[in-house]
């Protein structure tokens, strides 16, 4: 199948907006840029109209301009090759493709290769729940990562020394890529599963739970994530903005959970719950 990329031309003040109402129709990887962003999605799921009602509907707010273009599957690796830059979070973690030399002072060596999911680094709100991540002792865990996307959590989890490791995504390409990333760092023992919160119905409990989604799935998914949450673990969340932290705390401590910290970055948040 090949891919829509649509370009938007949107003052900086707006881009998290529309990233968040793309996302909502099924747009799954974004890329920043000096004018506004790309954004890409499945050409099954793209509806132009949809995209055009958005963008209507900010029209009095803002000033936007946007391009079409279909990509085919085949160019995708030189896209995202082009644009991939290698990072480093917390001092500690790099973040870079197979083809990136691998740093000397990384005392943690992520290698993913994202083709067309979620999860480089680059956005915000991976980028805080390494942060989050760093800060928990993983070692001979239980660790569950809903919303895997290309993996890149879960793999985290192993390299802080998590014993036993699921991950979740409702994508099925999407999976695929988890999966070939996993095997690529090492971790091909990752137990990456299609679906949704169903899918850990029963499940033995979990330390830790890892969830970078979006406000909405977060808020209906939650209980499912507790019932599997062992008494002393944490629930670590991301995807959803200031604006919204309370909205979640509520729901949490309606849930029986102890709200702890919560890191920012751009406006996107990642916060941290134990089920105390
Ligand atoms: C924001 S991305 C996070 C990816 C990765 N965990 C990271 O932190 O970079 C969210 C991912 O959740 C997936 N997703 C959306 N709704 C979901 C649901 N209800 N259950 C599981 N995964 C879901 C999306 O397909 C996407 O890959």
């Amino acid at each position: 199948m090949d891919f829509i990329e649509v370009t938007l031309k949107v003052n900086a003040d707006f881009a998290d907006i529309f990233t968040a109402e793309l996302g909502e129709l099924g747009f799954n990887a974004f890329e920043e840029n000096e004018e506004g962003f790309s954004a890409y999605i499945d050409e099954a799921e793209f509806s132009q109209e949809a995209v055009e009602e958005v963008v209507n509907r900010y029209a009095a707010m803002v000033q936007v301009e946007y391009t079409i273009q279909k990509i085919a599957r085949q160019n995708w690796n030189e896209e995202w090759e082009k644009n991939f830059e290698p990072l480093f979070i917390g001092d500690k973690v790099s973040v870079r493709a197979s083809f990136h030399e691998k740093p000397a002072k990384a005392e943690y060596d992520i290698v993913i290769n994202p083709k067309m999911s979620f999860g480089t680094g680059h956005h915000e709100t991976t980028t805080l729940m390494i942060e989050n991540q760093l800060t928990l002792d993983h070692q001979g865990k239980r660790v569950l990562d809903m919303g895997c996307g290309t993996g890149i959590l879960a793999i985290m989890a192993g390299e802080l020394g998590a014993s036993e490791i699921v991950a979740v995504e409702i994508e099925d390409w999407t999976v695929e890529n988890a999966r070939e990333n996993a095997e690529l760092n090492g971790y091909a023992t990752i137990d990456v599963r299609l679906g949704g919160a169903e899918t850990i119905k029963g499940d033995q409990p979990y330390d830790i739970i890892l969830a970078n989604i979006n406000r909405n799935v977060l808020l209906e998914d939650m209980p499912a994530y507790v019932a599997v949450l062992k008494k002393e673990g944490y629930l670590l969340l991301s995807g959803f903005y200031t604006e919204d932290l309370s909205m979640l705390q509520e729901r949490a401590t309606e849930l029986g959970l102890t709200y702890l910290s919560h890191r920012v970055k751009n406006n996107w948040v990642s916060a941290i719950f134990k089920n105390s």
